[in-house]
């Protein structure tokens, strides 16, 4: 007989794991190499933006007080007395019934205090110089951009932990982070054991498959912001996995297997995880797929025993890789996201174990609308195809069309729009 395993609640897993998980070391990169990574420092606004008042428009800065009695029947004519080109500053003051012709972008010269576009104004020149007439009075401040509108000096724009994108990047070069401070990304061991699997380019034979899981963990991996170490395929004898298993763990802090979770003659990953002298954190969680999900520590170091089954395994990276990782990472957000949405169909579970469907969200009106994907089998893989998200869906339970439940959130390009009109 082998020794019962104790199943836990898929809260209490994650808590566990979230309860033993560390903050990683940092490093500094270039901001060009910054993207996807978490940052390490609070990003603060050491100096205002716009760091000075300017131009919002290509026209002419002028005194609002000069243009106040400007009427189509009695245009107002200010003398030009230079062009300030973005990038340059005014020569001098602008001088009342003067304008000056300025370009987007450019510093509004002192004295001036309101912007006539282009298009606003007639523009003409006599033997004395180009002049421009003015038909309708301008408020001040018009088509100025002001001094620290954008940023004021001293506010906090990123906390550490934040994800770095388009939005971070441009807010770092604006403040001459040619380096960022970000933490370092772990590496993860990924090692597929199973006498039945081939190579992805091996011809198929009778009873074997291709090893998917190890394609599917990495790409897992690596759009959480990990960096997947490929350790390929092991057969199910106990030794060669436990060398494997043991050389992974003095390279790298996280080591992922998949397969022998369960309870099989070939089932190898709980006597490994003995062998190892390593702590159990959990070998069973009630929760189907990713039941035989095991997770154990080494010391500082991470073993995840997965499920072979694909979709289980998807599971138990999302569910309990995910958090360590992003805290390792730094990250603010350490699991997928919930929402709440509408059940499309009627769903029975029998098993006592919570189910973590498969399934597709699509917004109808604004609302989340949710019905499960492909079979409901652990050994599925289709399913993952046209999954955005998981379907949470409590043991013994009758859930009927209509219903509200949970949702955890896959990814952001799970959601398509046909069409680019608004
Ligand atoms: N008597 C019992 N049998 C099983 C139990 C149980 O509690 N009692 N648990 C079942 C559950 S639940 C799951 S899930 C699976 C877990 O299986 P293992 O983690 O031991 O994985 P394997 O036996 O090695 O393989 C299972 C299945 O997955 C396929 N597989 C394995 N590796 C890969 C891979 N890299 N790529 C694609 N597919 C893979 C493998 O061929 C098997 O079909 O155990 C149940 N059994
Ligand atoms: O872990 Mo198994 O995938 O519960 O069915
Ligand atoms: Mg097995």
């Amino acid at each position: 007989m082998k020794s019962v395993r104790k199943p836990i609640t898929i809260d209490e897993a994650i808590e566990r794991v979230v309860a033993s998980s560390t903050l990683g070391d940092t490093e500094t990169i270039l901001l060009e190499k910054a993207d996807f990574r978490y940052l390490a420092e609070d990003i603060i606004a050491d100096h205002p933006v716009p760091m000075f008042d300017r131009s919002m428009y290509d026209g002419f800065a002028v005194r609002a007080s000069d243009t106040a009695q400007a009427h189509p029947d009695a245009p107002q004519t200010l003398r030009v007395t230079e062009t300030i080109a973005a990038g340059e500053q005014a020569k001098g003051r602008l001088q009342p019934g003067t304008a000056m012709r300025i370009m987007t972008g450019a510093a509004i010269p002192p004295g001036a205090d309101a912007v006539l576009m282009l298009e606003d104004v007639r523009e003409d020149k006599d033997d004395q110089g180009p002049y421009i007439e003015v038909t309708t009075p301008v408020a001040p401040g018009t088509h100025i951009s002001h001094r620290g509108e954008d940023m004021a000096e001293g506010t906090v724009l990123a906390r550490s932990g934040r994800r770095i994108g388009p939005g971070e990047k441009a807010v770092l070069a604006t403040f001459g982070y040619h380096r960022v401070k970000v933490y370092q990304q772990p590496v993860v061991a990924v090692l597929a054991t199973g006498s039945e699997l081939l190579p992805v380019d091996a011809p198929l034979v009778p009873g074997k498959i291709r090893n998917s899981n190890s394609y599917m963990v990495e790409s897992q991996l690596r759009r959480l912001g990990a960096v997947p170490k490929t350790l390929g395929i092991l057969a199910d004898h106990f030794e060669a996995c436990y060398h494997a298993v043991t050389k992974a763990l003095e390279e790298v802090d996280f080591v992922i297997t998949t397969g022998g979770a369960a309870v099989g003659d070939y089932d190898f990953v709980q006597s490994l995880i003995e062998r190892l002298n390593a702590d159990l954190l959990f070998n069973k969680v009630a929760m189907r797929p990713g039941s035989v999900t095991t997770v154990a520590k080494k010391g500082e170091k991470w073993i995840f025993g997965l499920s072979g089954n694909p979709a289980a395994c998807f599971v138990g990276v999302e569910l309990f890789v995910r958090p360590v990782l992003k805290r390792v990472l730094g990250a603010q957000a350490l699991h997928l996201p919930r929402i709440s949405a509408t059940l499309d169909v009627d769903i029975t579970t029998t098993n006592s174990f919570t189910r973590l469907m498969r399934a597709r969200t699509e917004f109808h009106n604004g609302k989340a609308v949710v019905q499960p994907v492909g079979l409901d089998k652990s050994g599925i893989i289709s399913g993952l195809l046209e999954a955005n998200s998981m379907l949470v869906i409590p043991g013994g339970k009758r859930l009927n069309r209509g219903e509200q439940v949970q949702v955890m959130w896959l990814e952001e390009e799970g959601m398509h729009n046909e069409s680019a009109r608004l």
